[in-house]
């Protein structure tokens, strides 16, 4: 029986531009891009579900095709009738991408709402992975009923990984986010932030920093991104540093943490030692970045034995 990696958030219709000067249309969001990545280095042992809430309208509909085609399940996905997916747009500016929204009023902002298939899915699952951007989009209400099904589950033992994708603009405040992430934080076991980001907000120092505030608030690994300067991971022993791999030239900066988050956990639960599974994701994401859009053909993605 496999065991099951679940991811909770929320994927939105994608345009990112496609290089012929048109928009391409395509699904993505983190906590999506992670599973998505997940997936494409997890073997037949491992099952990957995605939890989110969407509409019964059209697109909705492809976006679940999608998945499913992509080999992730969503029997946990609720249909919200008169709800629609959120959709997002990529703009560049050389490769380094931002974000507008349109979210406000998608289906996902209430994926908390029903506690009982959010404890179901939860109970089904070996790992659960979210983000400080599945925080962000829920209620205060719906915030403490997920963070209090997750930390359940790492009370009964399950592996729980957190990326903080801080995301000033999604939250009322800047205190609040901070107030949210480090709720986040204290409920899991492995922790992935950006160091430019956890700078800007919780004014950290270095990496390092970052590395022992979230260690400090109870996880038992954190692996810091810090773009060309490589990724520092704190667990039991010393902190130890991983280069960046080179990314030739960089296209769109879009999933660079989300396809780390994704190939390293793969590479952890297949077995490998950190050090190599962060160096192989370092890999992923570098070739990542090379094309636009969060997500990126397998063809483009290297081998794990290749690492
Ligand atoms: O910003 C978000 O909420 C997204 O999910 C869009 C992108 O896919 C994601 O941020 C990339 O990390």
């Amino acid at each position: 029986m496999p065991k099951t990696f679940l991811s909770i958030g929320e994927c939105m219709i994608e345009l990112s531009q496609a290089g012929d000067g048109h928009l391409k249309k395509g699904f993505a969001g983190d906590s999506f891009n992670t599973a998505w990545y997940a997936r494409a280095f997890l073997g037949n042992d491992w099952r990957v579900s995605y939890f989110t809430a969407l509409g019964t309208d059209r697109l909705s509909d492809e976006m679940l095709s999608f998945m499913n085609g992509a080999g992730i399940a969503s029997d946990h996905v609720r249909r919200i009738e008169g709800r629609n997916p959120g959709m997002y747009m990529i703009h560049l500016k050389d490769g380094e991408r931002s974000f507008q929204y349109w979210r406000d009023t998608s289906a996902a902002k209430l994926l908390a709402e029903d506690g009982d298939r959010l404890r179901a899915a939860i109970d089904d699952a070996a790992l659960v992975y979210f983000s400080g951007i599945t925080l962000a989009i829920l209620s205060p209400g719906d915030r403490s009923r997920l963070l209090a099904e997750i930390r359940r589950a790492r009370e009964l033992g399950k592996t729980v990984a957190f990326d903080p994708n801080l995301r000033p603009r999604l939250w009322e405040n800047t205190e609040t986010m901070c107030a949210a992430v480090s709720d986040g934080a204290r409920v899991a076991t492995m922790i992935f932030p950006s160091f430019d980001d956890e700078h800007s907000h919780f004014g950290d120092a270095n990496p390092e920093a970052t590395a022992k505030r979230y260690r400090d608030l109870g996880a038992e690994l954190v692996a810091v991104k810090d773009g060309e300067n490589g990724i520092r991971i704190m667990s039991a022993g010393p902190v130890t540093h991983v280069p960046a791999h080179p990314a030739n030239p960089v296209r769109d900066t879009t999933s660079a943490g989300d396809s780390f988050n994704g190939a390293f956990l793969a590479m952890h639960l297949r077995g490998q030692p950190c050090r190599d599974a962060a160096a192989f994701a370092a890999k992923v994401a570098a070739r990542v970045i090379e094309q636009p859009g969060a997500l990126i053909g397998t063809d483009h993605l290297p081998q794990p034995d290749a690492a």
